[in-house]
């Protein structure tokens, strides 16, 4: 299904092109100079879900899409490679592939950042010593969501996969080294690489040092010679081979959260983002050295430009916000499309006593949980189905308020204002849920495509397109606030109930079954 549009064009080039291969759709957008977007084109590839828990994508499929968006996104902008001054990646983090690099076949498809299936194995390496063995060196804790754990899986179930890895013939990579190594030639010279971002989402790189940790490694039992080369954000890892952008160099790559907060241009520390899509992340920067987290947070990091030291960012991360709406429009079919809940939330004056915790598959941050599955409590007959609809979107604003009071504690930064960005950002009683829960500012900027936006703005300064950040802070303007309007007693007593119902979430799934 091909879902795109074009926004008009504004100006006549240069232009950057910034590629987004999301969880998804893959997505290719148009910049220019003033970061306006001069088009888009987009593919969803599909789900595959062979098991409760299990999420996989087609690596090939994707890599196919990715170069019809792209064509499709030149096209549309009416102009050639000649007017395209480098080419930005953003990508899903953490999903993983391997593929052979003789014949550039996966060897079986990418396992998505979604997937639980490593749960038992991640239990099994905490063993005794605890979830968070490697937080020190890597400022994650033990879990399903990162892609060391599921390389040591494909290593371990695909026959034969050991020793092809270990005899030098296969690559590992998250979906930006695979876009980055097609689009470079693949077989033909495609360079094997991944940015800091990146590589800070497997567990396997040193934050401190940004190289791979080889005790981790054979901790974990993934031998070296299947690793990308870890580089910067911004600078020119190759060029493109054959396709429309025959030539064009590729000059960024950031995680797609990452890349947001790039885009919003929170270039100070102390500045955060919260991205409102599938999932909810939420990202501060906290300048060049890595805070640890004793809240539940990850430590990882935000970018690095060229040569220029590393600039490491505190994450939220929410696994499901955007995602509870589609489950209430396609399973439980309450509402016939997103944008409805706003409207059914809206008839009535507040959730009248109900509180739903989507742990649907766990709990992320703060708690990390994957024996927490989702309730929804405080029923009587009274509740009706706008009280639950209130309820969804309650449920990411207090997810949000959770992640931002850790993000306090671990930084000691109050949040002075929240950037926000993401397909739920246009519900509007959600944002101001959100800045009522946060007692904060929320604000949304004129171009909401901030993933794209920060891979062009990282590929655009590493070819001189834009001169420095400065620049792309000027590009920056705002669309909307909302103000809190709640009083602080209301607030802290429904904040107390929340907590109460999330704490009905723990310990559901028993040992055997996880
Ligand atoms: N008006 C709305 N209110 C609440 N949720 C919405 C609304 N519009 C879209 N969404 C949710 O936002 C998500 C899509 O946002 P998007 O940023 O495109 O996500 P992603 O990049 O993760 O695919 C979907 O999960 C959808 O349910
Ligand atoms: O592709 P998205 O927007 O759902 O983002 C996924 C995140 O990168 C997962 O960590």
């Amino acid at each position: 299904m091909t879902d795109a549009h074009t926004t008009g064009t504004h100006g006549t080039g240069p232009f950057i092109a910034a590629i987004d291969q999301g969880t998804t759709s893959s997505r290719c957008i148009v910049f220019d100079k003033d970061g306006r977007i001069v088009s888009v084109d987009q593919k969803e590839h599909e789900q595959i879900f062979p098991k409760p828990g299990w999420v996989e994508h087609d690596a090939t499929e994707i890599w196919e899409n990715v170069q019809e968006v792209v064509a499709g996104a030149i096209v549309k902008a009416g102009i050639t490679s000649a007017d395209v001054k480098a080419i930005g990646i953003t990508n899903q983090r953490e999903t993983t592939l391997l593929w052979d690099k003789n014949t550039g076949e996966p060897v079986h498809n990418a396992l998505v950042w979604q997937d639980t299936r490593t749960d038992a194995l991640c239990k099994e390496l905490g063993r005794n010593v605890g979830q968070d063995r490697f937080r020190r060196e890597t400022g994650l804790p033990l879990a399903s969501y990162f892609a060391g754990p599921k390389v040591r899986w494909l290593l371990d179930n695909v026959e034969g996969l050991r020793e092809r890895a270990e005899a030098g013939d296969i690559l590992f990579g998250t979906m930006d080294s695979w876009v980055i190594w097609n689009l470079t030639g693949g077989t033909d010279g495609g360079v094997h690489v991944t940015d800091v971002t990146n590589a800070s989402r497997t567990l396997l790189m040193n934050l401190h040092k940004m190289e791979w940790d080889d005790k981790i490694l054979s901790s974990i039992g993934i031998p070296a010679a299947v690793l990308p080369e870890i580089r910067s954000s911004a600078e020119v890892y190759g060029h493109a081979k054959g396709g429309i952008l025959d030539g064009v160099p590729v000059a960024s790559a950031l995680g797609d959260q990452q890349a947001a907060l790039f885009g919003q241009t929170c270039f100070a520390e102390g500045e955060a983002k919260s991205t409102y899509g599938t999932g909810t992340f939420m990202l501060m920067n906290t300048g060049g050295t890595p805070v640890n987290s004793y809240n539940g947070l990850l430590t990882t990091v935000g970018y690095q430009i060229g040569d220029k030291p590393p600039v490491y960012a505190l994450e939220g991360s929410i696994a499901v916000t955007g995602s509870l709406v589609q489950w209430m429009r396609d399973q439980m079919g309450l509402i016939k499309s997103a944008a409805e809940i706003e409207t059914l939330a809206s008839s009535v004056e507040d959730n009248g006593g109900a509180y739903f915790v989507p742990a649907f598959s766990g709990l992320f941050a703060p708690y990390w949980r994957p024996d927490a599955r989702g309730v929804i409590t405080g029923l009587t007959r009274y509740v009706t189905k706008a009280h639950i609809a209130r309820a969804v979107l309650e449920a990411t604003a207090w997810q949000t308020r959770e992640i931002s009071d850790a993000m306090t504690k671990d930084s000691g930064v109050e949040l002075a204002a929240l950037k926000v960005d993401g397909g739920m950002t246009s519900n509007n009683l959600l944002m101001q849920t959100l800045a009522d829960f946060l007692d904060a500012p929320v604000v949304r900027p004129m171009v909401a495509e901030t993933t794209c936006l920060g891979a062009a703005y990282a590929a655009g300064l590493a070819v001189g397109f834009w001169p420095d950040t400065d620049a792309l802070r000027a590009n920056w303007r705002r669309a909307a606030e909302w103000t809190p309007r709640m009083d602080a007693d209301t607030r802290a007593r429904e904040y107390k109930s929340w907590l109460k119902a999330v704490e009905r979430t723990m310990g559901w799934v028993e040992d055997e079954e996880s």
